[in-house]
């Protein structure tokens, strides 16, 4: 499979969810804006995948980034999203273009629901509409030192005189 195959429209997903359901494939969901990928996106992604057997990667469109964080994104929503696409344990990237991915996982409804540990449950976008489905939501340590805004940092720093 092209790594451009696995980014598809809500429509195009929920038939591919519920063929994975079908075959009592766990389906795990996360969601971000991945401006940067660096290692903790990719150490958190790839857990997520293994907390069940496939992973959805919602991902925030230029549109939303910008709404939510000023100045982003660096990276466009086609670059953004075939970066992920790439990833081997990435098995499909939804965009969406809300502020959260909140009708997006009330439509997939996964079995788990996933964000890195820099979210408290309560915080996470969709986690009572999962729970109440009978999924768990979880959370995964974060890799300490990484994030995009360190990166960016730390190319403005090299970059001042
Ligand atoms: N260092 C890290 N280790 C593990 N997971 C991370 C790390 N940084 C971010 N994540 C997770 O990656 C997902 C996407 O986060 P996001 O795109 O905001 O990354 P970020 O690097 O924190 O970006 P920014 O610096 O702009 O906030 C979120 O679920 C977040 O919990
Ligand atoms: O990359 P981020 O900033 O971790 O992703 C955001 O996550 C929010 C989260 O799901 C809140 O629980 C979400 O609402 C927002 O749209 C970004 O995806």
């Amino acid at each position: 499979m092209w790594s451009k195959d696995k980014i598809l429209t809500l429509e195009a997903l929920l038939p591919v969810v519920a063929g994975w359901k079908a075959e009592q494939q766990r389906v795990v969901f996360t969601n971000g804006c991945f401006d940067l990928l660096h290692l903790g996106h990719v150490d958190y992604l790839e857990k997520a995948r293994h907390l069940g057997h496939r992973l959805v990667v919602g991902l925030n469109t230029d549109a939303s980034v910008s709404c939510l964080k000023p100045g982003r994104p660096l990276q466009d929503e086609v670059s953004r999203a075939r970066v992920l696409a790439s990833l081997l344990f990435v098995d499909a990237v939804v965009l969406f273009n809300e502020q959260t991915p909140l009708t997006l996982i009330e439509a997939v409804l996964p079995d788990i629901l996933v964000k890195g540990d820099d979210y408290a449950i309560s915080g996470i976008v969709g986690h009572e509409v999962v729970l109440q489905n009978g999924g768990q939501v979880l959370t995964v340590p974060l890799v300490a030192g990484y994030s995009t805004t360190r990166i960016v940092e730390r190319i403005q720093a090299h970059l001042t005189p």
